[in-house]
């Protein structure tokens, strides 16, 4: 830009939201509120709607709409790095036009609900946040910033991009506290600290016990998640009540009224998966007599809960993965592709991360299915649940086989919570059923549990853990470790432990630590 062309009057606005940009940015300013500030002076300013912030989230690996001037509800709105436009701009860290949004096949329009008017007279433009830092190469891209715009001449369109550039270049470090703001939320929401959007407190379906702190918050968290359309991935051991869970968000979400459809992907040989999953064409295969509908038809409009998602076959993956993007599958043996419109809850009790890195699981579909994690702690580790639980077991059984046995002993409830609960609630529920057919009195007492409760060994005690709660401690002082050292810094963990860090992420979730409680300050004794 010459000196010259400065006087041109075309150029005035631009210099002038620069400069009020400038005159807003002071250190004492709250990052939101300039940010918030610079979005309406490019709205007002300019022939620019809709301009928003996408920020990166490291934590799920998606972009999330963080910041917007223009009426929409910003926590629900997500982009996966790479797909559509803003994924494509966020992967690429180059800025991309769409000069007409309706002929543009990456353009999703996921965010502000456009009407079809709009989508053919308005052109898009979305340029690269990069992070702070000395020069562009070492600074990383940390989100987007885009705007719709009247199509428009390129030449028009390619300044309007490369004006949005110099504002972008301008927020790094507003953009690099927005996205530390938005682990702080969550971090806090994930505590029970605060309520997101969507968290009615106390939400407790009639069917599930949760007295603890753990549980309630896992339920919190299924509050959060119930209403969205996003993909919750459930992980607990096996008997934590993950499928209870997937009910639970089923009916809390809008499709409650449509079918809840399961599929335990272990319980059957893979390509029995494929077609229970996609159903098939008469003649598709010896036996295939007649036109079958898959699983993902049958929930159409509702939910799909894929149990064991781990045990998937790569090519059952890759059609999963093309159903949840495409939104369409085919049958087996069809080439007719049709549209489903289904909402994905999975669980699992494998260590995805690993299977990830063994090649095991595609890492693409991992990220998908990863939007929203939730841990269901095992029972051993949530041990006010215990008594709770075993009183509704007792309650249901008791009327379940007409028996009139009222309570537990307090020797028998000493047992119940010492018994560490290997196969978690699924065998509480197993033990207390089988309790209340051997109870002939009104009292469950110690000898109507099972043996193995009343063995000394079956007890979890330091010097007594079985083989796999050995290694899960040692692991989990090992990480504790890690962390002190590099002050709750994960990366660092990651790469002292040498392992990567979405293992060290994972195994920081599964044990419940808290990364930043070792964030001590540098040189304060340990
Ligand atoms: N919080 C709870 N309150 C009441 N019942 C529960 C709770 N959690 C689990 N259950 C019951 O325990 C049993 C096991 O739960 P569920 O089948 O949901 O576990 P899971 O984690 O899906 O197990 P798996 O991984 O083996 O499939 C079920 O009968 C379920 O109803």
């Amino acid at each position: 830009m010459s000196v010259t062309n400065l006087q041109d009057e075309s150029l005035q606005p631009y210099l002038g939201t620069l400069q009020r940009i400038v005159s807003e940015m002071g250190p004492q300013r709250p990052f939101q509120s300039t940010l918030k500030s610079l979005l309406k002076t490019l709205a007002e300013n300019h022939d620019f709607q809709r301009p928003h912030l996408v920020i990166f989230d490291p934590e799920t690996r998606t972009l999330k709409l963080s910041l917007a001037h223009a009426p929409t509800k910003l926590s629900h709105v997500e982009y996966e790095p790479g797909v559509g436009v803003t994924g494509q701009v966020f992967s690429s860290g180059q800025p991309v036009i769409v000069p007409r949004m309706k002929d543009h096949p990456a353009f999703l329009n996921r965010a502000f609900g456009r009407t079809e008017e709009e989508l053919k007279t308005l052109a898009f433009i979305c340029v690269p946040v990069l992070g702070p830092g000395e020069d562009d190469e070492g600074r990383e891209v940390i989100g987007t910033l885009s705007v719709d715009t009247p199509t428009s001449d390129m030449s028009k369109l390619t300044g309007q991009s490369k004006f949005l550039a110099v504002v972008a270049g301008m927020i790094a470090n507003q953009a690099a506290y927005l996205q530390e703001e938005m682990a702080r939320q969550k971090h806090l929401m994930s505590q029970g600290l605060i309520a997101g959007d969507n968290v009615e407190t106390g939400f407790i379906p009639p069917n599930i016990v949760a007295a603890s702190k753990s549980m309630r918050l896992v339920l919190n968290q299924a509050a959060q998640v119930g209403p969205s359309r996003a993909t919750a991935l459930l992980r607990g051991e096996s008997g934590t009540g993950k499928e209870l869970l997937a009910e639970a968000i089923h009916q809390a979400s809008p499709r409650r009224e449509q079918p809840l459809i399961k599929l335990n992907c272990a319980a059957l040989p893979s390509e029995l998966v494929e077609s229970e999953l996609f159903g098939y064409q008469k003649g598709a295969f010896t036996g295939a007599v007649q036109d079958k509908k898959g699983l993902f038809e049958l929930a159409n409009k509702g939910t799909l809960f894929l149990d064991e998602v781990g045990e998937l076959s790569p090519t059952a993956q890759a059609k999963v993965l093309r159903a949840i993007q495409e939104q369409e599958i085919q049958r087996l043996g069809s080439e007719k592709t049709i549209t489903v419109d289904v909402r994905l809850i999975c669980a699992t009790h494998q260590p995805l991360e690993e299977l990830v890195e063994k090649g095991h699981f595609r890492e693409d579909l991992y990220y998908r299915i990863n939007v929203f994690p939730v841990f269901i702690p095992p029972l051993r580790e949530r041990r006010e649940d215990i008594l709770p639980l075993a009183e509704h077991f007792l309650s249901l059984y008791a009327e379940e086989y007409s028996r009139d046995i009222k309570r537990i002993s307090t020797p028998a409830i000493d047992l119940l919570t010492q018994y560490h609960w290997p196969g978690n609630i699924r065998e509480l529920k197993n033990c207390i059923e089988r309790a209340v057919l051997v109870c002939d009195e009104h009292v469950i007492r110690t000898y109507h549990l099972p043996p193995s409760l009343q063995t000394a060994e079956s007890t979890a005690t330091d010097s007594n853990l079985s083989f796999c709660e050995a290694v899960a401690k040692f692991e989990q002082e090992l990480l504790v470790d890690a962390l002190k050292k590099a002050r709750g810094n994960m990366l660092q963990a990651a790469r002292d432990l040498r392992v990567s860090y979405r293992i060290v992420n994972y195994k920081v979730k599964k044990y419940g630590l808290d990364a930043k409680k070792f964030a001590v300050a540098k040189g304060r004794p340990r």
